[in-house]
């Protein structure tokens, strides 16, 4: 029998539902959600969360002439339903449906960024163009109500309350989480309003009784309305929104359909800024979710390997812990992510130590600054994708004034399936520039955990520890020290060396199979790996001398990363060799498998020893020429 949510090919195909199809479509669509997110991986608990808000969404409003953003994006899989999708087979692999808004896939999808609280500023932007170009529409945002822990979301609430005349639909869809229950005054701000009595059905029943009653009923609603500020006040604690100058509708069950296309209409017909607070539950309708202590934010896909015991997050978990108890000056700050950082241990043996800041990277990392001058040493654990948005405050917070402070990137590189604002590809380029900053990529766990040591022993810099996504492999172990740097392949004595290969971080593996293939193929390769990549070590030069050909392989963008550092190196040590760089594109790297977009960029050894052996061809040719040419 056809499901409701088969006929559903665009948001005008809900129009005509019953409310008893509208049920039975929620119902449907959390079966798929259940069934194709937890089999392909991916965010099933916010999306559970959303199913009645997403319907009634695209009920009042006519997306794409009404533009709807959501914040993130990892809640848009009903979105995505509603709109023409429902294919979930390939969610988040090569070729299948992105795991967020994507402007190729649909006209109704907008802001393709996954990184949090920018969703109030685009709206702000769009509502302003509309304005501006008189185009028809209402403009809305969903927001989380960890999204709102964001500072963007500050700055345009700002501008939108100014606005009073702009109309401007904010929907704040609190479920009270973000992985784990949202910290901070906001958050308890809307926990009081979430337990506070259901204004809005009071207003309803106090409205409908007063239009009701003859005689001195419409008089009494006259007065009633002038009072209703105080019920406001007195039924729901202060009204923040409200008196930033915004109309605050809620809160409203987000789960209840009827009622939240009944706050949309109002919010839809209010000529200014006006928030509808939404009460949802993460992963609602699905018993494991919402007792799971992550609400499902994300699964891991059905044929997902388990996570191997060298789990790089894991290697930075159990030194944390270590130097926790070593250091009482050590402390550890969070945005929002204590887990999926590794934070967790530390945070339940240290809890006086640890910060979770919500999510707010830039507060993070300009706090960690207040904390360093203060004598304590912030280990500032973030995703390295989200680590650009606080660069200012590295730069002239921590940096500027010598701050001890260490950074640990986690899925640093390329990590694949969350698409091009999650590949951590930026920092080893984006952070070359900052004076007295020192960066460490470690090769495997054991390096990781000597590195992190070693940063946490900086007292007057800012240091970076990065480290790739997910598992880190089998132990590599150095040959040969030059320097402070690991020598992990050294040609044969009787050999002469021909290539050198700057080995970075998580790429060391393919950095010994290309060296291994160019010695087979009757090339003696050295690989080093520098361990700490800013700055080089002063030994690099000395060691490039005793080669023909320099290549460097890393996990980042190749524009201004470490290979062009090693160049400029070589050159101010007056050695005067080819490099070849290795790395990824300036570029926005579609979702796929980690594998499969470092394949794409050429990173494998196979790719890297092609390109090694073609260019010692050239240098054959080249140095063939300049022999004739006597
Ligand atoms: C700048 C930034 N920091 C961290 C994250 C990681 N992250 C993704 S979703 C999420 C929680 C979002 O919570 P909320 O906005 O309440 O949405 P919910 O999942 O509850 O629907 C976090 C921290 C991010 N995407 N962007
Ligand atoms: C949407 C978001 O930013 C996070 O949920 C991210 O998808 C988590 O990625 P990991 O699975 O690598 O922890
Ligand atoms: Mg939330």
């Amino acid at each position: 029998m056809a499901t409701v949510l088969s006929t559903i090919r665009e948001p005008r195909d809900l129009d005509g539902l019953s409310p008893a199809q509208l049920e039975t479509l929620a119902a449907e669509i959390r079966e798929h959600l259940i069934v194709g997110v937890s089999a392909a991986g991916g965010h099933l608990g916010s999306n559970l969360g959303v199913v009645e808000l997403t319907i009634a969404l695209h009920r009042v409003f006519e997306s794409p002439r009404d533009r709807i953003v959501f914040d993130v994006g990892h809640q848009a899989y009903v979105h995505k339903l509603l709109t023409g999708r429902q294919d979930f087979s390939m969610l988040r692999r090569k070729g299948g449906l992105s795991g967020y808004p994507a402007r190729a896939e649909s006209p109704h999808d907008i802001v393709e960024n996954q990184h949090a609280s920018t969703a109030l500023c685009w709206a702000d932007g769009l509502a302003n163009a509309r304005d501006l170009t008189g185009v028809d529409g209402h403009v809305v945002a969903v927001i989380g109500d960890g999204g709102l822990t964001g500072g963007m979301v500050w700055e345009a609430l700002n501008n939108i309350a100014a606005a009073k005349d702009r109309p401007l639909v904010i929907v704040v869809n609190d479920n009270g989480r973000s992985y784990q229950p949202t910290i901070g005054g906001l958050a308890d701000y809307l926990a009081r309003v979430r337990t506070a009595p259901d204004y809005e059905k009071v207003l309803q029943w106090g409205r409908s009784v007063l239009e009701n009653t003859p005689l001195f009923g419409r008089q009494v609603m006259a007065v009633a309305h002038g009072a209703k500020k105080g019920l406001k006040d007195v039924l729901v604690p202060q009204g923040m929104f409200e008196d930033l100058g915004l109309k605050y509708i809620g809160p409203i069950d987000g789960h209840n359909e009827a009622d939240l296309e009944a706050a949309f209409e109002r919010a839809k017909g209010f000529p200014g800024p006006v928030i509808v607070h939404c009460i949802t539950e993460k992963g609602h309708g699905y018993p494991e979710a919402e007792q799971s202590d992550e609400r499902y934010h994300q699964v891991k896909a059905t044929n997902a390997a388990p996570p191997g015991a060298g789990n790089w997050t894991n290697a930075f978990a159990g030194e944390m812990v270590a130097l926790g108890a070593e250091r009482p000056d050590i402390v550890a700050i969070t945005a929002a992510m204590r887990r999926s950082t590794g934070l967790e241990p530390f945070a339940e043996l240290f809890p006086d130590r640890f910060f979770d800041v919500g999510i707010a990277e830039q507060h993070a990392v300009a706090s960690a600054a207040g904390l360093a001058t203060a004598g304590l040493h912030p280990v500032v654990a973030v995703y390295g994708t989200f680590l650009t948005r606080a660069f200012d405050q590295l730069l002239m917070d921590v940096a500027l004034h010598r701050c001890g402070v260490t950074f640990a990137l986690d899925r640093s590189g390329v990590t694949g399936e969350d698409g091009a604002s999650h590949n951590g590809v930026w920092d080893l380029a984006v952070l070359q520039v900052v004076p007295g900053l020192r960066m460490a990529a470690p090769r495997d766990a054991a390096q990781l955990r000597a590195q992190l040591r070693e940063a946490v022993a900086v007292s007057d810099a800012p240091t970076v520890v990065r480290y790739p996504k997910g598992d880190a492999g089998a132990p590599i172990p150095a040959v040969d020290r030059v320097g402070d740097m690991d020598l992990l392949r050294r040609p044969d004595p009787a050999e002469q060396a021909e290539v050198l290969i700057v080995s970075v971080g998580g790429m060391a593996e393919v950095c010994c199979a290309v060296a291994d293939q160019l010695t087979a193929g009757g090339h003696p390769t050295t690989v080093v790996d520098p361990r700490w990549v800013k700055p080089l070590d002063p030994a690099l030069p000395g060691l490039a001398a005793g080669h023909r050909l320099v290549v460097t392989v890393e996990d980042g963008v190749r524009a201004g990363g470490v290979g062009a550092a090693v160049g400029q190196a070589l050159a101010d040590a007056n050695v005067w060799r080819p490099v070849r760089s290795f790395g990824t594109p300036v570029a926005f790297l579609d979702h796929a498998s980690r594998g499969q977009v470092l394949q794409h960029c050429g990173l494998t050894a196979r790719d890297i020893t092609d390109q090694v052996e073609a260019t010692l061809t050239t240098l054959d040719r080249t140095d063939a020429t300049v022999a004739m040419s006597g």
